[in-house]
């Protein structure tokens, strides 16, 4: 018999409790996870770790539970500085009467700087390492992201009408084919494209979008069906549902992300299920927005991929990922007429390997495994209120507070210790925060004078 060889790792946490994702299903007890540079070396009982190897560092969780670090796949991150702006509206009227005319008046890029880093504050602080965003200015967001550390999805937005970022569709698109050469090879930052939807982007920009998206492998992710009134006004206006004027000009496929999808046919699913689309559920921005509830468990049964997102602050209110976990599987159990829809093992794997299958980086984000870059969580379960302990994913997905996640790791590098960012300047952050709400505020103060 021969002595075992002992293994330098950077990084070794002690966890109560590992739900590493794969395999699928499974809590693992006692377990250690390695880290070497920015990958996963090992998920192993603490005993045999002790045997085989040595660490630099160690970090003991004994009351925690250690999963993948959460990907919160659609948002709009500069938006968080209009949280609270306009609330209780339908979505249309929520976005021509206020969001619009907000847009138009304070989005720049000093405005991007700063919202995106509350964004990117608050999903650290609650869990999430991966992101994607639709938004203005995404040279400005991508730069942000990857100076914090922040993995990021970043979707250069595309409309038919000119806004503060471009003219019209050839601009927004030769300034986000740049970005995409920009960032080609980045381990943090990969660019999409973000038609913002089919009522504001006509054939010959999306046709544009399909060539530019198969020429660079750059993903697509499009808001899709949000409506009931997207439906019908595509019906009344083409004579087709979107998704299928989408699958006929050749966007759907397995680089197309279709946010929302409250409104799904049998046709629908065949075409999603054919091409292997995406689909990303918000289901509290659909909750708030009235927009309506998309059916995860038909979707998830007929094989398509669901990943989840919280859509932008504006429309939230809040970016907290385990908060929506919790609302996805109350909904899906109601929508479904069964109390089985959407297990919490389910719910976590949308927010995980659903996401990285998504983002096509199955094979480096999404569970803790030997050989995956080293974005990990820890939560805390120590809460009196969290007692007793019978099943840790029940508890993540229906008992815990996001102030309970108490670490987080980004190819091995903390981002957050004890609940605190390590990487950003809260209170700093805070003024700058405080000083966009005093303008945006300002109309509103006049007019009550
Ligand atoms: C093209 S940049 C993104 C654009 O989308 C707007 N937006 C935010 N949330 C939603 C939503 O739920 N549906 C449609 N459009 C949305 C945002 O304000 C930007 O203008
Ligand atoms: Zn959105």
């Amino acid at each position: 018999m021969t002595a075992e060889t002992i293994v330098a790792a950077d990084l070794r946490i002690n966890a109560r409790w590992v739900i590493p994702i794969e395999p699928a299903r499974t809590v693992l007890e006692d377990h250690a996870v390695l880290v070497q540079g920015d990958k996963i070396v090992a998920v192993l009982p603490q005993q045999e770790a002790d045997q085989r190897f040595r660490s630099r560092e160690s970090v003991n969780l004994d009351r925690h539970v250690v999963l993948p670090g959460l990907i919160n796949m659609h948002g709009h991150a500069a938006m968080s500085l209009f949280r609270g702006m306009a609330d209780d509206l339908p979505l249309m009227t929520w976005l021509n009467d206020h969001i619009w005319p907000a847009e138009g008046k304070y989005v720049s890029d000093a405005f991007t700087v700063d919202g995106t880093r509350l964004a990117i504050a608050e999903m650290l602080r609650t869990g999430t390492t991966t992101f994607s965003d639709m938004y203005f200015f995404p040279e400005v967001a991508a730069q942000v992201a990857h100076d914090i550390g922040i993995r990021a999805q970043v979707c250069f937005p595309v409309l038919d009408f000119p806004t503060m970022w471009a003219s019209g569709p050839d601009e927004y698109l030769s300034k986000g084919q740049a970005l995409i050469e920009q960032w080609k090879g980045d381990t943090f930052v990969t660019v999409g494209i973000g038609p913002h939807a089919p009522y504001t982007v006509s054939d010959g920009p999306l046709e544009q979008i399909r060539d530019l998206a198969s020429q660079t492998g750059a993903p697509i992710q499009i808001h899709l069906h949000e409506t009931a009134f997207e439906v019908a006004e595509a019906l009344e206006k083409t004579g087709k549902r979107p998704s299928q004027r989408l699958a006929d000009l050749g966007l759907l496929g397995p680089a197309t992300q279709c946010v929302h999808m409250t409104q799904i046919d049998e046709t629908d699913i065949d075409l999603f299920q054919q091409s292997g689309t995406h689909v990303i559920h918000c289901p509290e921005s659909n909750l708030k927005l009235a927009s309506g509830l998309c059916p995860v468990d038909r979707l998830l049964k007929a094989g398509v991929n669901v990943a989840i997102g919280t859509d932008g602050a504006a429309s939230n209110n809040d970016l907290d990922l385990l908060g929506e976990l919790k609302t996805a599987a109350m909904v899906a159990k109601v929508v479904a007429e069964d109390a089985a829809a959407l297990s919490a093992h389910e719910a976590l794997e949308m927010a995980t390997i659903n996401g990285a299958r998504a983002l096509g980086r199955a094979h480096e984000l999404g569970s803790l495994e030997a050989g995956k870059l080293a974005d990990i969580i820890a939560v805390d379960l120590s809460d009196p209120f969290l007692q007793p302990v019978y099943d840790p994913a029940s508890h993540l997905v229906y008992s815990c507070h996001s102030r309970q996640v108490s670490h987080s790791w980004i190819g091995g590098v903390p981002q957050v210790q004890d609940g605190c960012l390590t990487r950003i300047d809260v209170p700093d952050l805070v003024l700058k925060v405080q000083g966009w709400a005093e303008q945006i505020r300002q109309p509103a103060a006049q007019s009550a004078d």
